[in-house]
């Protein structure tokens, strides 16, 4: 792992957006044809891609209900331990998303008016669990508990299948327990345009939530406005602050939990002290061998993880700020004062017992967070991410006289006298019931 002055990782960081700018370009390029083939396609498009790309020949996208119902009871009583895991941690989430929970209001700022704010829930959304790399159990509770919560009338669940055309079982398992309606055999681009156009099995989801693969983030990317999204949750991102009171072998620990995502997967320690990356660093070498993906991790740490010296906590903050991480994990003697100062993060995780994983897995926030920077105007995926807002006016008859020319004089700077005229159309006949 790479330890750089803070100054030399700052010009780096300038070359390495141009590069991905130029990756990127590729990418649109296979993303786009995908889209495309869905589109004109529909299932028989994306069963081919589901070959092409997951090795799996299927005849039906959807997982039947006895395929679900199987997988369901196998999990419940083969492995009690983890159905209760799962269950506890859906109650800690089912609890912090309540929370988040907006409600709509109404006031009179005179007598005769009445204003608000409606908030209703969307219909259909469609939520990505990625599962190339790995299964994704814990993602499946994060994203489609607050759907749940939020009153969503259908949820679907699109994920890769597995090369012999099932789904883990503890994915659906999972997906029983949030309280999904359906859930689809298909993975990547094709998932995201199968979501935002329907085919044939899928519904057209009014939204697509979820995190996922360069593929995946790049096509939601590409269909958004056709269909909302929540943000572009893509490869895990972690960037520890620690000083020298906190073990090495914490930060290392939990810098290789991210790099264990994808190749793609960035780590980053942020400290003051020179010493004290050597000794990260040479955690991180002692650590990596032990694990078991560790030929994804040492992919992921040889090109995106990093040890940055600063100047000094002023430094260092401002760099976490720009980096604007997904996750950030406060671990030093600060670490509360800090919190304070940090402006772009998804998720902050205070004192050296607050561990990434603790997040991932159990604590309640949402781990599907922005990425790639977007924490500087993205939120973490909340109830608010499944609700929609609808404005509401109420003008009584002698409310609207009082403001009449008013309105009237305004319409008419505009040049709009169809505008002026509904409103003088009422001033001088005003004989309905108010
Ligand atoms: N931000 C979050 O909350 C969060 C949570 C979990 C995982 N993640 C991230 O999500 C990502 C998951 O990635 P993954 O790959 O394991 O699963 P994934 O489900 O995102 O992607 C797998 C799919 O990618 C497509 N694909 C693979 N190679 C392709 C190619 N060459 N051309 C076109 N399509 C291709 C396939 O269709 C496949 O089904 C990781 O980067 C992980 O860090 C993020
Ligand atoms: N750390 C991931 C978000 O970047 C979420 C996750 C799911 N399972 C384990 N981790
Ligand atoms: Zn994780």
């Amino acid at each position: 792992m790479q330890i750089l002055r803070y100054e030399t990782y700052k010009q780096n960081a300038v070359n390495t957006e141009k590069a991905t700018q130029l990756m990127q370009r590729n990418l649109d390029e296979q993303v786009l044809e995908i889209i495309r083939a869905v589109q004109e396609h529909g299932d028989e498009a994306a069963l081919a891609y589901s070959k092409k790309f997951d090795k799996a020949d299927l005849s039906s996208l959807l997982v039947s209900d006895e395929e679900w119902n199987i997988a369901f009871d196998k999990v419940k009583s083969e492995q009690p331990a983890l159905f209760q895991a799962l269950t506890e941690a859906a109650e800690n989430i089912r609890q912090y998303q309540r929370r988040t929970k907006e409600e709509g209001f109404q006031f009179s700022p005179q007598p005769g008016i009445r204003l608000g704010q409606k908030i209703t829930p969307l219909e259909r959304v469609g939520v990505y669990v990625p599962g190339g790399k790995a299964s994704y159990p814990s993602t499946v509770l994060m994203d489609v508990i607050p759907a749940v919560v939020a009153g969503v009338e259908q949820v679907v669940i699109t994920t890769p299948p597995r090369p012999d055309g099932t789904i883990d079982p503890v994915v659906l398992t999972a997906a029983k327990i949030a309280g999904a309606d359906q859930v689809f055999k298909i993975g990547g681009a094709q998932a995201v345009a199968a979501l935002a156009y329907g085919t044939e099995s899928l519904p057209k989801a009014d939204k697509i939530v979820g995190p996922g693969n360069a593929f995946v983030a790049r096509a939601k990317k590409w269909v958004f406005g056709d269909v909302a999204i929540d943000m572009i949750a893509g490869p895990s991102e972690i960037c520890a602050f620690a000083d020298n009171t906190v073990p090495p072998s914490y930060v290392a620990a939990d810098l290789l939990s991210q790099a264990e995502h994808a190749e793609d997967a960035a780590s980053i320690c942020v400290t003051t002290d020179a010493a004290y990356a050597e000794k990260v660093q040479k955690e991180v070498e002692r650590q990596i061998p032990l694990l078991e993906r560790a030929a994804i991790i040492r992919e992921s740490i040889q090109t995106n993880g990093k040890i940055i010296i600063c100047e000094d906590e002023a430094q260092a903050i401002e760099l976490i700020n720009t980096i604007a991480p997904e996750h950030l994990q406060l671990m030093g003697n600060n670490a509360e004062e800090q919190v304070e100062k940090i402006k772009h993060a998804g998720a902050i995780f205070i004192g050296p017992y607050s561990s990434e994983p603790l997040g991932d897995y159990f604590a309640g926030p949402n781990h599907t967070l922005p990425t790639n920077g977007t924490a500087r105007f993205s939120s973490p995926l909340g109830v608010y991410d499944f609700m929609k807002k609808s404005s509401t006016i109420h003008y009584s008859k002698e409310r609207l006289l009082d403001y009449a020319d008013t309105i009237i004089t305004i319409a008419e700077a505009e040049g709009l006298t169809g505008h002026a005229n509904a409103i003088r159309i009422r001033k001088e006949n005003n004989d309905a019931s108010s």
